[in-house]
């Protein structure tokens, strides 16, 4: 029997079509959050172990601990420096003022004084060693007959600087002999005037006013001028006339002497000088009224043996370099058992030019208190 009524079936929508292939890139399986966070921790705990990793990281480490070694570094320094300049400072003050309360005016005055020598000791730079050694120290200048003209020595200081400021003149000292502007005011003896008027030189330069009756005084001078002002005179004439005065009193023979010597840095200004001593030396002699002065030239490359004639007699001025000077003072040629005077032509350049020990050695043979005149 056939039914007239069939059951029909409800239409349903079709079902969802799943692909299982694993072709399908979107498809993310579902990883629960626990094992997610294990997985993370895994890949964080494995950060690095690939090598070029491990060494940036470590180069970067290393940077960073730099970076703040650095930086205290810098911050110890500058509290260190704060500290010198602050701190220490009051330190050193409060330890200073703790100690002068203990102390009484007294000996504040003699500390004060002891400095004072002591820094004037570190200054003598014209000392032998046997005298620094021994602490010799002169006060007084070496007696000379010489005088100013009375008219001169009895200005007053006043006058006296009005005149040195007039040719811009420096002066550093105690009781600093006048200057003198004129030559015949000098009491040199008239026939080397004569000869200096016929050479043109009629008034002093400003090294030669203050310079030449300084050291006609007896005393040390360093003696600071331009090229050309004169100082060959100012340096020479004292010691000419300390010749003359030693020679009237008592002739030299031969043996005997020299007076004072002339320490030059080189041959050539050795000879210039030389020259210009034996002239004024020979104008004094000329006219017959004063004595011959005998002047011994002492320098490498020439034979002493051309100078017999002046080491055959008494001995007044030697003019020499170094080197020379020493040679012969080790042989004996001459002595400076009665030598005076000592001057350095163009000391500073001596010193530059490393002959300091020399004119220590050169120091060491003079047996008796000496004026020193350094030029410079
Ligand atoms: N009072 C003076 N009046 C005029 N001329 C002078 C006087 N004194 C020196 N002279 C002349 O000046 C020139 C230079 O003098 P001197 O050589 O003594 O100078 P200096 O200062 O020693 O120079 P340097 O530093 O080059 O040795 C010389 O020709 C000298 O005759």
């Amino acid at each position: 029997m056939e039914t007239s009524s069939k059951r029909r079936r409800p239409q349903r929508s079709p079902s969802p079509v799943y692909k299982l292939d694993d072709d399908d890139d979107s498809y993310e399986p579902y990883i629960p959050v626990e094992k997610r966070r294990k997985e993370k921790l895994a890949k964080l705990s494995t950060w690095g172990t690939n090598p070029e990793q491990r060494a940036r990281k470590q180069q970067e480490e290393i940077d960073d601990r730099e970076d703040i070694q650095r930086e205290e570094e810098i911050s110890r320094e500058k509290a260190r420096v704060e500290r010198t300049l602050l701190m220490e400072a009051q330190e050193v003050h409060m330890k200073k003022s703790a100690e002068d309360s203990k102390k009484t005016e007294t000996e504040k005055a003699e500390e004060a004084d002891a400095e004072i020598l002591e820094a004037i000791k570190s200054r003598r730079k014209l000392a032998s060693d046997m005298e620094l050694a021994k602490g010799i120290q002169y006060t007084e200048p070496l007696k000379t007959s010489w005088r100013p003209p009375k008219y001169i020595g009895e200005r007053s200081l006043e006058q006296n600087q009005k005149i040195r400021d007039k040719y811009h003149i420096l002066v550093d000292g105690e009781d600093i002999p006048p200057p003198i502007e004129h030559f015949v005011d000098m009491k040199i003896p008239h026939p080397i005037l004569d000869y200096l008027k016929a050479n043109r030189i009629v008034t002093p330069t400003p090294i030669q006013l203050q310079g030449i009756p300084t050291a006609f005084s007896g005393r040390d001078i360093i003696g600071i001028a331009f090229t050309g002002s004169g100082k060959t005179l100012a340096f020479c004439l004292p010691l000419i006339m300390m010749s003359l005065e030693e020679e009237m009193k008592l002739p030299f023979v031969r043996g005997e002497g020299p007076v004072g010597i002339i320490l030059c840095p080189s041959r050539e200004l050795a000879n210039q000088t030389y020259e210009n001593v034996v002239a004024w030396c020979a104008a004094l002699f000329k006219e017959g009224k004063y004595p011959q002065l005998n002047t011994l030239l002492c320098i490498g490359g020439i034979s002493m043996n051309e100078q017999s004639h002046v080491m055959s007699k008494g001995l007044h001025i030697v003019v020499a370099t170094p080197g020379r000077l020493i040679d012969m003072l080790e042989k004996k040629r001459f002595t400076f058992n009665n030598c005076k005077y000592l001057c350095m032509d163009e000391a500073d350049r001596m010193i530059d030019l490393g002959f300091e020990d020399d004119v220590r050695n050169i120091m060491s043979f003079f047996k008796v208190r000496i004026r020193a005149v350094n030029n410079h």
